[in-house]
């Protein structure tokens, strides 16, 4: 059967990048990579030039599509921006490859101005989840106030001048009351979060019809198996323990106590009951609706990249 997807191995995707002087130094790197993420410059030069250079292409080409519809229609239309989808799952590295592409992005020929939101801040508040009964569905679909999301998405894309977000923070693990983000007509919107590749629920009634996915103009999905995912997210909640966990205002204060084997306990359980189901059920299925997927092996490295071709 033919496939839409055509898969390189690390080595020969990295063979494709072309001359340029695109460079990321090593604190950059360091600065932009998450927790016990061991992204380095070398993964920068091998996997994310070659993804931004495809990405630049794709965005010339939409741009020239652009203007050539509008000069069609006899109408002039605010500038769109680019706007790309960054997808996977809870620990996999959305926010080390969304930040990179970010950056490199900003050193593509013209210097375009790159904004970066993660749809964390389009989680219901607490109070709404417990009033609903879905505390325990933090980052599933319905956790999320997906119109509200769709009409930040929308607004963007239709150049409006100034659109703003509501923030989350993992430190309260809520969203922060009376901190939005300001985004102002930026030439290239990211988009990153767990969800963002679902599709529209037409089947619901009063159903949108549109999702965000709809207005993407390239997509990432950040993949590796499962069974890796869980021991990343393991380390990384012992590390969140010696660290952001004893803030005073850390929701996760009590854990900041617990003893390695309780932290491996706890963060198993929140593991196997939140992000395990909503990875199986949610965030996997719509791996194949991206442009690129970057696949992962156990120890972070990239070993692959799967595009779609057609
Ligand atoms: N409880 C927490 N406290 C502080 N930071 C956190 C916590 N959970 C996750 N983070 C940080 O939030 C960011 C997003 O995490 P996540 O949604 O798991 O996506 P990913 O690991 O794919 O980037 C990461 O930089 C992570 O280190
Ligand atoms: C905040 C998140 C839902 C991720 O949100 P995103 O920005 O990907 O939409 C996730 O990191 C999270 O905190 N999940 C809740 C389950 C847990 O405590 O890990």
């Amino acid at each position: 059967m033919s496939s839409p997807w055509v898969t390189l191995a690390r080595q020969d995707w990295a063979d494709l990048a072309r001359d340029g002087h695109i460079r990321l130094d090593s604190t950059t790197v360091n600065r932009l990579r998450g927790l016990g993420d061991p992204t380095d410059e070398r993964d920068v030069a091998e996997v994310y030039l070659p993804l931004t250079q495809l990405i630049h292409l794709h965005r010339m080409h939409h741009d020239q599509l652009y203007a050539e519809s509008n000069d069609f229609l006899h109408i002039s239309p605010s500038p769109t921006p680019f706007v790309i989808g960054v997808a996977g799952s809870v620990a996999v590295g959305k926010s080390t490859t969304a930040r990179l592409l970010q950056e490199l992005l900003r050193r593509t020929p013209g210097n375009p101005k790159v904004e970066l939101i993660t749809t964390d801040g389009f989680l219901y508040p607490n109070a709404v989840l417990i009033e609903r009964g879905i505390l325990d569905k933090k980052g599933f679909p319905e956790s999320y106030d997906r119109r509200a999301l769709l009409d930040f998405v929308v607004a963007v894309k239709s150049g409006a001048a100034t659109v703003t977000a509501p923030t989350y923070s993992h430190v309260i693990y809520d969203i922060v009351p009376d901190k939005l983000l300001t985004i102002e007509r930026p030439d290239i919107l990211i988009v990153e979060g767990l969800n963002v590749l679902q599709p529209a629920h037409v089947a619901r009634p009063g159903g949108a019809g549109l999702a965000v996915s709809d207005f993407f103009d390239f997509s990432v999905y950040v993949d590796a198996d499962a069974a890796a995912i869980r021991d990343w997210f393991i380390t990384r909640f012992l590390a969140l323990r010696d660290t952001a966990f004893r803030d005073p205002d850390s929701y996760f204060r009590a854990y900041a106590r617990m003893t390695d084997d309780e932290a491996v306990e706890a963060g198993g359980h929140v593991w196997d009951t939140i992000n395990a189901p909503n990875l199986v059920h949610n965030i996997e299925p719509t791996k194949d609706r991206a442009t690129v997927i970057l696949r992962k092996c156990a120890n972070h490295v990239i070993h692959s990249v799967q595009i779609r071709k057609i």
